[in-house]
């Protein structure tokens, strides 16, 4: 019985076990870290998949251009390629740089000898800036023994042209004559790229199976970061052929994801040379909006908390971004939109136009419950309730950086919420509320429980207003970092007085408490 129960969850382990889909670039390294093996290596992890390097040459090179190459010995090429290739069930593999026939060679013999289901092969010889990667010599072994091999090459129009033998590739119609011509040359598909065309207003791409052409067109992305495109894109193809796509629709799937890249990246500035690099995994842009805040939380921020409330502002005929504008000039430090019957393109909307009136002030901009809009305006966080999402998986969804409040009642709660990395917790309801229907009121003691129990610091919420928001300060724990209001600001014919008399009330409270 217990060997049946034994070898019966054994081969249910066994069956979940994953194979992470898997590329191998053969190809050069940039120090640069735009193009090359780096290039590849981001690529992968952006697409999902695990990728390994076999590096033909190193390079000195930035922005400016290739200030040098050494290229790696044929035999140490050959052990990199044995000990990735004996050992680690390569899916798809990636050639770049390879820049000698002898190296073409090496990596033939040992494809012979570990076969994969894929080969791209990026036919790299002059990189974007105009320098020699792969000298002509190469050209024969790319040609008469790499080409033959290939599912798909991916040449520039400069390297498509040389590997034609100098044959002109200046409009689409060349690229189409091209693409056959290639395709002549034994490969299975060809994509000739336009990145480089002349005049295009449009990214043109031709991809020809030995059929038929498709004209694959994205506009053009209006930027000097385009070094390491084409790595980019052959690494992607790549990627999504080790996950079992079919060719086209990984090519597609490629160029779709550079386009996105470039266009995420287009002002970044890394190096001052005329090529920079791009963000494959679209986290490095600084917009000004991000530029202006702060490092960190700062629970200070929580001292007057402006919570909107959709019915009120309809009751009082105004937009919520004109609530929110007077509620910080009336001395607000931090606002969360708590939009409960809003449509979600309204409310992505009015979350976007908030988010700019918050920057203008250095105040952060919260969102209630919904994770997904905090995520498409890159709001500064959310707020979240008992019964929303786990602050543990918002934590997961939304990174390190960005601000989570945790609406607690309790103690446990409180200690919840500070495992599961939230920055904050709101306790209430104080007093009562007609804001929110049903809601247990702790008093002033409940809210001294809490804020003595808990590690993160409070914030009041419930019922509170001009008349009663110094009896919560006078709770007098440090951790109570100011009161959070709904009706108090927006159910009021102006708010911005309001606001005011309220932060007055506050500062005189806490200069009292000291
Ligand atoms: N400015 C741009 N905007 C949009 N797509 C681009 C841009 N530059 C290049 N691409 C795309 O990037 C890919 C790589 O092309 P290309 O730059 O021509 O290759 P390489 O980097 O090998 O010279 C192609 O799909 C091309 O259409
Ligand atoms: C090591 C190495 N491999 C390939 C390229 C081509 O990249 P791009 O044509 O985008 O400059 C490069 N510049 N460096
Ligand atoms: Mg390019």
């Amino acid at each position: 019985m217990q060997d049946d129960c034994g070898a019966a969850s054994a081969t249910t382990t066994e069956q979940y076990k994953m194979k992470i889909p898997h590329v191998l670039t053969v190809a050069g390294s940039d120090s640069g870290a735009g193009a090359g093996i780096q290039a590849d290596l981001k690529a992968c992890a952006a697409r999902g998949v695990y990728c390994s390097t076999v590096i033909t040459a190193v390079t000195a090179q930035n922005t400016a251009g290739v200030q040098g190459v050494n290229i790696v010995p044929e035999d140490f090429v050959a052990a990199q390629l044995k000990s990735v290739l004996s050992d680690m069930q390569v899916d798809v593999v990636k050639t770049g740089m390879l820049p000698s026939t002898d190296l073409v060679k090496v990596l033939l013999q040992s494809l012979s000898e570990f076969p994969v289901r894929a080969l791209v092969v990026d036919p790299v010889m002059v990189s974007t800036s105009g320098d020699v990667l792969a000298g002509p010599s190469t050209i024969t072994g790319l040609r008469e023994n790499l080409l033959p091999m290939a599912d798909i090459v991916t040449p520039n129009v400069k390297e498509a042209s040389a590997l034609l033998g100098g044959m002109q590739v200046v409009t689409v119609a060349d690229m189409c004559s091209a693409a056959k011509l290639l395709h002549n040359l034994g490969p299975r598909t060809v994509l000739v790229k336009g990145g480089d065309l002349p005049d295009s207003s449009d990214a043109v791409d031709i991809f020809f199976d030995g059929e038929d052409f498709h004209e694959l067109r994205s506009s053009r992305v209006n930027t000097r970061n385009t070094h390491g495109t084409g790595c980019t894109l052959a690494s992607c193809i790549a990627a999504e052929l080790a996950k079992g796509s079919p060719m086209l629709s990984a090519v597609k799937v490629a160029k779709c994801f550079v386009e996105t890249a470039l266009d995420y990246s287009k002002d970044i500035v890394i190096g001052s040379g005329p090529q920079g690099p791009f963000d494959h995994l679209l986290r490095l842009k600084s917009t000004s909006h991000q530029s202006h805040r702060a490092e960190a939380f700062n629970p200070s921020d929580l001292f007057l908390y402006a919570v909107t409330d959709s019915g009120t502002n309809k009751k009082w005929g105004r937009s919520i971004t004109d609530a929110v504008k007077a509620a910080l000039e009336g001395g607000a430090t931090i606002i969360q939109l708590r939009e409960k019957d809003a449509d979600t393109r309204g409310f992505l909307e009015a979350a976007k136009a908030c988010l700019q009136i918050c920057c203008v002030h250095g105040v952060p901009l919260l969102i209630n419950d919904r994770i997904d809009i905090a995520l498409a305006c890159d709001a500064d966080g959310v707020h979240l309730g008992q019964s929303d999402m786990p602050a543990r998986t918002a934590r997961a969804l939304l990174g390190p950086d960005k601000i989570i409040g945790v609406s607690c009642k309790t103690p446990e709660e409180a200690h919840q919420a500070w495992i599961d990395g939230a920055n904050y917790i709101g306790c209430g309801g104080v007093y009562p509320t007609n804001t929110k229907a049903n809601n247990l009121t702790v008093g002033l003691d409940g809210l001294k429980t809490v804020c003595l129990a808990s590690k993160l610091p409070v914030v009041a919420i419930g019922g509170i207003g001009i008349s009663n928001a110094s009896d919560v300060m006078k709770i007098g724990v440090s951790n109570l970092k100011g009161v959070a209001v709904v009706s108090a600001l927006f159910d009021r014919e102006c708010i911005l007085p309001e606001s005011k008399k309220l932060h007055a009330v506050l500062m005189d409270a806490v200069q009292r408490v000291k």
